[in-house]
Parts: structure tokens; sequence; C-alpha cells
């Protein structure tokens, strides 16, 4: 359903010259299933669910969304994921109902698809009782389910979340976990991505170990606890980063 092949984008940079944001990643996410990129900031996880969405374009490389390609099928890639980021913000002046209404108007939904699709997003995301109240009254949280409602109100077949849960307290992150785990278990492909190691461990079916623009290791949580010999992720991360730093440094070293 996702399909990414050596995947690479880089930005002209004034202060820092060429900056490799990603630098060939590849990764396949089938239906059913939740794929983490976890990394450090600065690492390219942004970047490259920002190629997904069809916001920037690959420097090189494929990728794919439920078969159509991102950078010359954007309209048609755009009608089939839901992208949600940190700062993906609700209207102070609309309801909760209104403004899942609306996008659903945007994406041009029929009308009484709209108002069924309404009906089962309000009951699945636990939102029936913030239908009436304005954005300028929700809690951070409610806003939250808000913004994702938003997000999957045409009913994707592929959602992307962006640190779904950055800046939320631990309820409020563990109500946003369950919903995306809710929308798995509805057969969706989801991919997202965070740097806290709890939520990849709790959510994740498989991972992608990101940094520097790289995939450092890709697999289960168990796989790479047992390919590293590890009780736990956080281990295994630092281990990984770690080595990768210090072959970098081996090769500049060597470099002159
Ligand atoms: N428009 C841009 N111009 C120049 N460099 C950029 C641009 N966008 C991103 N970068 C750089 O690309 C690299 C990867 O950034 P990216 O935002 O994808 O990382 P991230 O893993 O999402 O980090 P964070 O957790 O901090 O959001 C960083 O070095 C960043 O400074």
């Amino acid at each position: 359903m996702i399909h990414v092949e050596n995947l690479t984008k880089s930005f002209a940079d004034l202060r820092r010259g060429t900056v490799h944001a990603l630098d060939g990643v590849s990764f396949d996410v089938q239906p059913g299933e939740i794929f983490g990129l976890l990394g450090p900031n600065g690492a390219g996880k942004t970047t490259c669910l920002r190629m997904l969405s069809t916001v920037l374009r690959p420097t090189s490389g494929i990728a794919e969304v439920a078969g159509y390609n991102v950078a010359t099928d954007p309209a048609k890639v755009r009608m089939r994921i839901g992208f949600m980021s940190g700062n993906t913000g609700v209207y102070d002046r609309m309801t909760a109902w209104e403004m899942v209404e609306y996008y659903g108007r945007l994406y041009g939904m029929p009308e009484d698809a709209l108002q069924a699709r309404l009906e089962e997003l309000f009951e699945t995301l636990q939102m029936n009782e913030i239908r009436d109240m304005l954005g300028s009254k929700m809690s951070t949280g409610n806003k939250q389910k808000v913004s994702i409602a938003r997000t999957i109100v045409h009913d994707p077949p592929v959602m992307i979340f962006d640190e779904p849960t950055s800046g939320l307290d631990v309820l409020v992150a563990r109500a946003v976990l369950e919903a995306i785990a809710r929308l798995k278990d509805q057969g969706k492909c989801i991919i997202f991505s965070t740097h806290i190691m709890r939520e990849v461990e709790k959510l994740c079916d498989r991972i992608a170990i990101i940094h520097k623009g790289r995939i450092l290791a890709m697999g289960t949580v168990q796989e790479l606890e047992d390919r590293y010999q590890e009780s736990d992720m956080e281990e295994v991360f630092f281990d990984l980063i770690q080595a990768y730093e210090a072959e970098l440094a081996a090769a500049a070293a060597e470099a002159g």
C-alpha cells in the first residue's frame, strides 16, 4: 500500500550547503499495519512523511501510495491519504462536528455519505460529547482528536501521522494512540513518526530506526531486540546511533 524505494531528498541550505535530509530510504507498509519511523531530531522523519503526502517532491527514488506515484500522480495520492502533523490545527469558531463536516465537503464527499461517516467517526474516536463544542473551548486532547477526524474524514486507506502526540500529556497521548490503534483494526495502512520509544513499543507492528537520513535498522521490536541482544528499544536505539556515529567518524578520519 506504501512503497518507498531508494528515496532521497536534498535541500540547498545557505549555511550548511547541501543537506541530505533523506538518503536512499526503502520500505513497504501493508494494509492493517502500523509502521513507525523512530529517530532523533533532524533524522529525516518529517521530510519522508512530507514526500509521501506530496507536500515535498523527492530528489530521487520512488514513493508510491496505493499504487500511485507521489511525483507523477499527486492528486490521486492526496485522495487516498490522510496526513496529520503536530500543527494540523482546528478553527476556534467552528464546532467539532462543523469542522470535520467542512473537511468532508472539501474532499467532495456526497452529503448522505458524509453524514454517515461523521456519525461513524465521532463514535470511533469517542468524540460524541464534543459534537457541539467550539474549537476555542476544546482541550488540547479534544483538538487533537478533531485534527485526526478531519484528516481521515474521506476514509483514506493510508494514514500518515507526523509526531501525533507531540506536546500532549500522557493521558491525551494515550487516547490519541488508542484512536490510531482502532484505525489499524479497520485495516488502514498507517505510518507514523516519533522519537518516543514507548510509543513504538506499544503501537507499531514494525519500525525503522532512522538517523541522518538513513535507515539504520528495520523490523519488529522483538526482532530488533533479538538482533542486537538488548532487552529494550532504547538500548537498541542508542547502540545503533553510537555505532553509526563511530563509523562516520572513522570514515572522516580516513578521508583526511
Ligand atoms: N526546507 C529545508 N531546508 C533546509 N534543510 C531542511 C529543510 N527541511 C528540513 N531540513 C533539514 O533536513 C534534516 C531532516 O529534517 P526533518 O525535519 O525531516 O527531521 P525530523 O526527523 O522530522 O526531525 P524532528 O524530530 O526534529 O522533527 C534536518 O537536518 C533539517 O534541518
